[in-house]
């Protein structure tokens, strides 16, 4: 899979994410020790740990799909503090892939549920950088695990968010997959955005992160 880049960041200005003494609950119980990171452009964090750790609770809370029960975080951002949802994007364990749309309809809601405008020739790029060339016109419900999760990051490719925000994303892509994503995470780094993940026991996106945020208990 080629690499182009698809997703350039026109504004240089800085933002932050911090997250401040954070804590999630689940039953009513924290899940984890309070945590903190300093997140900013061209920086990865990589959140590790057991599973039930609390990973996903976490990210989700990130994500503004969840809560936190101590703490929180805040976005930084030197003209709009409030639009962490505008410049952030998440692709957790739920896909968020639409089964009776094709792979083609899928980017494009996506696109437009962003407001968004996309050519076709831009979303059939972004499919063909994922793999899922000759995919166009596929039902995303008629794709093997690996290509639905490849559909779903084709989304961080047309909606030019800055925050990655990735749970488990090599989980169910082969050898190759898992190379495009190492390759993709990284360029996205290296020209300004930024990406916070959860990843279990992957050596190089470990040595690649510049914050190691590690789970435990209370
Ligand atoms: N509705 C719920 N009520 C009570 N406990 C819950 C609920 N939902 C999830 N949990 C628990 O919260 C804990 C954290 O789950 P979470 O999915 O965040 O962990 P994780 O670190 O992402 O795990 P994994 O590595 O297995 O993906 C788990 O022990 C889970 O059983």
């Amino acid at each position: 899979m080629s690499l182009n880049n698809l997703n350039p960041h026109t504004s240089l200005q800085s933002t932050i994410l911090h997250i401040s003494h954070a804590q999630c609950q689940k039953g009513g119980e924290p899940l984890f020790a309070p945590i903190n990171l300093r997140l900013e452009r061209g920086e990865m964090a990589v959140i590790s740990g057991r599973n039930g750790s609390g990973k996903t609770t976490l990210l989700e809370a990130v994500a503004g799909l969840g809560s936190f029960c101590e703490g929180g975080m805040e976005f930084d951002h030197p003209d709009s503090p409030d639009s962490w949802l505008q410049h952030s994007h998440y692709v957790g364990h739920f896909l968020g892939n639409k089964a009776s749309l094709t792979c083609l309809e899928n980017l494009n809601f996506a696109a437009t549920m962003n407001g968004s405008s996309s050519h076709e020739n831009q979303l059939s790029a972004a499919l063909d950088q994922v793999g899922l060339g000759g995919y166009e016109y596929h039902h995303a419900g008629d794709l093997s695990a690996g290509q639905k999760k490849r559909l779903a990051l084709s989304r961080l490719l047309i909606l030019n968010k800055t925050y990655w925000l990735l749970d488990e994303p090599f989980v169910n892509l082969d050898v190759a997959g898992c190379d495009w994503l190492f390759e993709c995470i990284s360029h996205h780094i290296n020209n300004g955005g930024a990406a916070l993940l959860t990843a279990h026991d992957n050596k190089r996106i470990h040595e690649k992160a510049d914050h190691l945020i590690h789970l435990e208990r209370p």
